[in-house]
C-alpha cells in the first residue's frame, strides 16, 4: 500500500478586504501564480491546487517543479498537514518532518537551544527523545555558543542551519522540503548536500519542491510537473523531457 496518496486534492485560497476588480486587473497579465477564480465583494479566491492525484511509495524520492506561484508550496503545506484540501483526499501513513515554513515554531526571542526543543515538539518528537539529539544538532550546525543566544541575534543561513539541523535528525518517515538549500553560503550547502544523503538512507519518503532541476535529477526518482495548480505531469523522471517542458512518451499522467 502506497504511504502518500492523493485523491482529486483542490485547495483555494480566499483573500478577504481587498479591492477585487483592480487586483484582477492587475494580474490579468501575469504569466504565473494559481488561477484567480472569481472576484467580487472584496473577495478574491486564487485555485492553488486543482485535481492533484498521485501516490508515493517506500523509497520514492518525488521532485516538485513549476514556475513562481505553481502551487508547489501549498502541495507541501497540505501534505505537512498544515492545509486541509478543499476538496478530496489526502492519506499519509507515516511520521513527516517538514522543512517548509522556516517560522514554523521558531521564536526569535527565545534561543537556539530551547528553539530546537520546540521544533522538536511540533514534529511530534518527545523532550526526551530531542534532548538526545540535541549534542550532534549543535555539533552539525555549527553555530558553536550561538546557540545559547536569541535566534533574533542569527543571520538568515544561521536560522536555516538550524532548521536543516532539526528537520534532518529526527530521522522522519517522510520528509517535505521547500527550496531548502537557499539561504546557506557555499560551505553548507556541501555539508547540506552530505546530510541530505544521509537521510535519504534513513528516510522512506522525500518530497523536495526546487526550481533546480540539476538538484532534482540528482536526488529524486518521480516528478511531479505544476502549471498554475493543475498537475501537468507525474511519472519517472526520466520520463520528463525538462528541456522541452514536455512529457517524453506516451508516459503523461
Ligand atoms: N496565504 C496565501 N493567501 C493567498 N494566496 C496565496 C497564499 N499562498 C499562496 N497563494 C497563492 O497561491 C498560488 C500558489 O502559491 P505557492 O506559494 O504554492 O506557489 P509556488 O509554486 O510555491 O511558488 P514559488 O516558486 O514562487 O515559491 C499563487 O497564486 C499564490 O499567489
Amino acid at each position: 500500500m502506497s504511504l502518500i496518496e492523493l485523491t482529486g486534492v483542490n485547495l483555494t485560497y480566499r483573500i478577504y478586504s481587498v479591492r477585487a476588480q483592480s487586483l484582477r486587473n492587475a494580474i490579468a497579465n501575469v504569466a504565473v501564480g494559481g488561477r484567480l477564480l472569481k472576484s467580487g465583494n472584496d473577495i478574491v479566491h486564487v485555485n492553488a491546487l486543482n485535481g492533484i492525484n498521485f501516490s508515493l511509495n517506500e523509497g520514492d524520492r518525488l521532485g516538485i517543479i513549476g514556475h513562481n506561484g505553481a502551487g508547489k508550496t501549498t502541495l507541501l503545506k497540505v501534505l505537512a498537514r498544515v492545509y486541509e484540501p478543499d476538496t478530496g483526499h489526502v492519506r499519509i501513513d507515516g511520521r513527516v518532518s517538514s522543512m517548509i515554513d522556516v517560522s514554523l515554531g521558531v521564536d526569535y526571542e527565545l534561543t537556539g537551544r530551547e528553539n530546537l526543543i520546540n521544533m522538536g515538539r511540533i514534529r511530534g518528537y518527545s523532550t526526551k527523545q530531542i534532548l538526545q539529539k540535541i549534542p550532534e544538532i549543535v555539533e552539525f550546525t555549527d553555530l558553536g555558543q550561538f546557540i545559547d543566544l536569541p535566534i533574533k541575534t542569527y543571520s538568515a543561513g544561521m536560522v536555516t542551519r538550524l532548521i536543516f539541523g532539526v528537520a534532518t535528525s529526527l530521522e522522519p518517515d517522510i520528509l517535505l522540503m521547500d527550496e531548502w538549500i537557499g539561504a546557506g553560503d557555499k560551505f553548507f550547502v556541501e555539508k547540506a548536500t552530505n546530510r541530505l544523503n544521509e537521510v535519504l538512507n534513513k528516510s522512506r519518503i522525500i518530497v523536495l519542491a526546487t526550481h533546480s532541476w540539476s538538484l532534482m535529477s540528482s536526488l529524486c526518482n518521480k516528478v511531479l510537473v505544476l502549471n498554475a495548480g493543475r498537475q501537468v505531469f507525474f511519472g519517472d523522471i526520466a520520463d520528463w523531457d525538462e528541456a522541452n517542458n514536455e512529457p517524453r512518451s506516451k508516459a503523461f499522467g
